[in-house]
């Protein structure tokens, strides 16, 4: 575990994914998320999706029980996942938007229009001691939303700003950039605790890391991709020196 003011959190999710296409045991998320903690990690994010693509029940069965970093378990808003949620009760849950025919997760939640479905699941986790974030899309309007439900931790999807930077669309990068530096001063002002995640890369980790308000960066998909060239610990490693060294600059600057 770090001492930074910005946390990571790396999401395994697409450990099991490569496990998922033979089957059987290897590769074991449980073991990266293992790694990941030694190589400076601060926490482990890990998706059970309705459809199962990746995580399973059993994978969250044993990083609860192997794990010593908090687990922040991605879920969408159904009776089924509030019930492993309560069963389990890991740090933090972070509902998200799901669509079956998705390659991922596309956008952020539409908080504001699903206000009434939401509300309870955010209050039941809530009244069980689980951090809840929401993760949405850079609006103010999802961000009071989210406030008044009562979640505690908004994380915005950089989803849109990873795609401009992988593509080389400098305009839309910086105008990204801008909404998310926008979204995560509103919410910090809101009370809200601010978290960024979504197709994060050597690349673009830097700018998203140097917003301020930020605590914690989920890292997942770039992660486990460059580890087969880099090896995981030390493709973590360099993650978490980029993030810091983005955030020392931006604080000298500040
Ligand atoms: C919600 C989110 O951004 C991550 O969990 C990430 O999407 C990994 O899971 P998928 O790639 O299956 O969406
Ligand atoms: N919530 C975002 C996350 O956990 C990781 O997303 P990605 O890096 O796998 O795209």
């Amino acid at each position: 575990m770090s001492t930074s003011s910005l946390r990571l959190g790396v999401n395994i999710d697409h450990v099991a994914t490569i496990r998922n296409a033979r089957g059987g045991q290897h590769p074991d998320p449980v073991r990266a998320a293992e790694m990941a903690a030694k190589a400076g990690a601060d926490g482990i994010t890990a998706h059970l999706r309705e459809d199962r693509r990746h995580i399973s029940d059993g994978d969250i069965d044993r990083l609860m029980g192997a794990i010593t970093l908090p687990l922040n378990l991605e879920m969408a808003a159904t009776d089924e996942m509030l019930a492993i949620a309560l069963r389990h009760r890991p740090h933090a849950c972070c509902l998200v938007p799901e669509r079956r025919e998705e390659l991922t997760t596309e956008g952020g939640l539409d908080a504001a229009a699903q206000h009434n479905h939401l509300a309870p699941y955010v209050g039941q986790l809530v009244d069980a001691g689980i951090r809840v974030s929401l993760f949405v899309n850079p609006d103010r309007i999802q961000l009071a939303v989210a406030k008044a439900m009562g979640a505690q931790v908004v994380e915005l999807h950089t989803g849109a700003f990873c795609d401009a930077v992988n593509e080389g669309r400098a305009e839309d990068a910086a105008s990204e950039l801008e909404r998310l530096r926008i979204a995560a001063r509103e919410g910090r002002e809101m009370g809200l605790e601010m978290h960024a995640g979504h197709g994060i890369t050597f690349e673009s980790v830097g700018p998203v890391a140097s917003i301020p308000e930020f605590v914690e960066l989920n890292i997942g998909h770039f992660l486990i991709g460059e580890a087969i060239f880099g090896g995981l610990d030390s493709t973590i490693r360099r993650m978490r020196a980029l993030m810091d060294q983005a955030r020392s600059s931006s604080t000298q600057i500040a």
